[in-house]
This record gives C-alpha cells, structure tokens and sequence, in this order.
C-alpha cells in the first residue's frame, strides 16, 4: 500500500531496541483515509475465503480490524487484555508478550463471540516476531474456530514472524513491509507482500 509507505518514510522513528515509532498513523492517532484504505486493502485480499468473523486484539488492532469489518460487513472481535465482569463464561486465554509495553499478559475471548461455526481472519497493526498471532491462534483453536489468514498493517521483515509461522500454513499479508532499519540507512520500507 503506497500511501502507507509513503507515511511511514514521512513520520516513522526509529526507536532503540528496533522498535518503529508510527504514533501519527497507527499507534495512537489515527488517520481515516488512511485507514479505511487499510480496510479496503484486507477486505479485497480477503474476500475469497470468506471469512465470518475478524478476530484482533486491543489496542491498536481494533482500528485495521473494524475498518475490514466495515467494509466485509461481518462482526470484528477484540481479544482483552483483562477479564472485565461482564465476560460471559468460558473465556479462551492465552498469554503474550506485549513488545512495546513489556512483560506477559493474558489474552481473553469469550466463547460467546467465537466458536466452532467461525471462519477466522487476524487482523493486527504489526508482525514482527510472531508472538502475538501464535497466541490468538491458541485461542482459536481452543474455540473450534478456523484460522483462514493474517493480516498486519507493518511487517517487520527482519524479524522473520512470517517464516516462524509458516507451519500455521495460512496465507499472510501485509500492507507495508520494513526491511531493515538502522541510523545509517534510516527505514528501509517497501510496499508489504
Ligand atoms: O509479532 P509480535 O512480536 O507479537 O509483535 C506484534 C504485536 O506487538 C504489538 O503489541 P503490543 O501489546 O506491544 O501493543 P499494543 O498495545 O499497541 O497493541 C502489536 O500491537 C502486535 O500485536
Ligand atoms: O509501535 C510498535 N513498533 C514496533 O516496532 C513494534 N514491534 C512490535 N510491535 C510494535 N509496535
């Protein structure tokens, strides 16, 4: 997706400890073209597996995942980060490392909005290691529900999570891809694959 790389030339950071700064367009404030363009572009790869549902997991997931959503018209789902009271029982959990945070937290989905009837796609804002998607998938597998395909708005090429999830056999795709990123060279971005 040009215009996202096109951003992230514009305003991405490079923080120490190879994190991608993109608080502008993906990680705090949020830009509606762009983002309804992010939703445009899953929707159309997605289609032909027509999936029912879209699973993600809060914070800055929910924001491609509703706009895939909006325009598949089938519900999104976001995985919590904390058990609220009002989450029917039983609650599928696993838990993840948050990598821009630190530390594990647990992820919970109630069984009242994902089951054996649903055809998953995971739409998040990065891949990077892998983590996170191998933790949902937990959780789906947990439901009875059918994990179709991944859908990240960044890619971290160099961190290889797609190589580390080929056994998942599924197809992935990704609106923007980071190559490599250094002082020297700045970010290395091209259009995802
Ligand atoms: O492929 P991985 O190595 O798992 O990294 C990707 C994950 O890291 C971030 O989560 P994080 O909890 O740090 O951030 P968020 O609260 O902004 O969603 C991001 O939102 C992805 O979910
Ligand atoms: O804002 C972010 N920047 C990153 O580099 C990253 N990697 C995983 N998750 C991330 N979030």
């Amino acid at each position: 997706m040009q215009a996202l790389v096109d951003a992230i030339r514009a305003q991405g950071v490079i923080l120490p400890g190879g994190f991608l700064k993109v608080d502008g367009l993906v990680n705090h404030q949020l830009l509606p073209a762009l983002t309804r363009d992010m939703g445009e572009h899953f929707a159309e790869y997605f289609a032909p597996l027509k999936p029912n549902k879209i699973l993600t997991i809060e914070v800055s997931g929910i924001a491609p995942a509703l706009a895939t959503s909006l325009v598949m018209g089938i519900p999104m789902v976001y995985a919590r980060k904390k058990k609220p009271i009002t989450m029917k029982e039983p609650a599928y959990t696993a838990q993840s490392i948050s990598r821009t945070k630190g530390g594990v937290v647990d992820l919970f989905v109630s069984s009242e909005f994902l089951g054996p009837d649903d055809r998953v796609i995971v739409i998040d804002d990065f891949l990077a290691s892998g983590g996170t998607l191998r933790s949902l998938n937990t959780i789906i597998e947990a439901s009875g529900a059918e994990l179709l395909g991944l859908g990240c708005v960044i890619e971290k090429g160099f961190e290889e999570g797609r190589l580390k999830l080929a056994d998942l056999n599924i197809p992935i795709h990704t609106l923007a891809n980071i190559v490599r990123m250094s002082e020297e060279e700045g970010i290395v971005v091209e259009v995802g694959r």
